[in-house]
């Protein structure tokens, strides 16, 4: 059964402007989809409409061929997962901490009642804690558990936030810009990590990435979905799509030549 995320025909306007125009793609499980296009395509709304922060006019969305109706805070719940632009950690909290709370819908009591060391959750916390760290040890953070986010380099929280979204186990994990303020190095490493994530010996899961930027779309994706004033202009794997003359001729030009150098 190999169905996954499906949007069919998804349409979306913003008062006169349309953002999103019949636009359909679908996320495969274990399979690494990425969205890319101009400033404006519309990718933020795509994304936004399958977090559920953008409600559709037209058109439907899947999960595994059921209707799906998302809703931000019920995401995790239905196995899928996201990091935003920027890393949105809390302060607060430890790595630890951050990446516990990414499972804590898994945990009976609660993590609230964890943090404040509640009896009852005693064995959840357990739990909580032990998966969080396999999964800093996983992305290479481990010895950054007990630190405070604000104390660390962005590249290093932006794992925190991409751990944060893998403890809650998703089948699908959405990633917005995720190299967005990173450096050519730390986007090679991110890319590596990216492609491993369909891979993973506990946990795999497809990811739809919504990205600018043109060496990690290319290094990571299987397949590549163009958008271009909110409609799909070409979809294929990241070599079809860099001979598309559609693509190259609409707007893409020699940024695709040079991300392939
Ligand atoms: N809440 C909103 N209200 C009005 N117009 C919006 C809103 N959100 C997006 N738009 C418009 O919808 C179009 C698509 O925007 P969107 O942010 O999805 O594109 P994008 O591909 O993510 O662009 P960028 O790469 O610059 O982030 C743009 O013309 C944008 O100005």
């Amino acid at each position: 059964m190999e169905r996954g995320l499906e949007l069919h025909h998804i349409g979306v306007r913003f008062g006169g402007l349309t953002a999103l125009d019949d636009v359909s793609l679908r996320v495969p499980p274990n399979r690494v989809v990425g969205v890319i296009g101009p400033n404006g395509a519309g990718k933020t709304t795509l994304f936004n409409v399958i977090c559920g922060f953008v409600a559709p006019e037209t058109g439907s969305l899947t999960l595994d061929g059921r209707s799906l109706r998302p809703r931000p805070h019920r995401l995790t719940r239905l196995g899928i997962a996201r990091t935003l632009q920027g890393t949105g950690l809390f302060a607060g909290l430890s790595v630890l901490e951050n990446v516990m709370t990414g499972a804590s819908h898994t945990a009976r009591a609660g993590f609230v009642p964890a943090l404040l060391g509640l009896p009852a959750s005693d064995r959840d916390e357990r739990r909580l804690r032990g998966d969080a760290l396999t999964i800093l040890d996983e992305l290479g953070i481990a010895e950054h558990a007990e630190a405070a986010p604000t104390t660390l380099p962005f590249a290093v929280r932006q794992r925190v936030a991409l751990a944060r979204a893998l403890a809650a186990r998703p089948r699908l994990l959405l990633l917005d810009e995720p190299a967005g303020g990173l450096g050519a190095d730390d986007i090679a490493e991110l890319a590596e990590l990216v492609r491993q994530l369909p891979r993973r010996d506990s946990d795999p899961c497809a990811v739809l990435l919504v990205e600018h930027h043109m060496d990690l779309v290319m290094a990571v994706c299987d397949e590549l979905v163009v958008l271009d004033f909110g409609r799909v202009i070409a979809a294929g794997t990241p070599d079809e799509i860099r001979d598309d003359p559609a693509v190259t001729d609409a707007y893409l030009g020699a940024t695709v030549e040079e991300a392939s150098q």
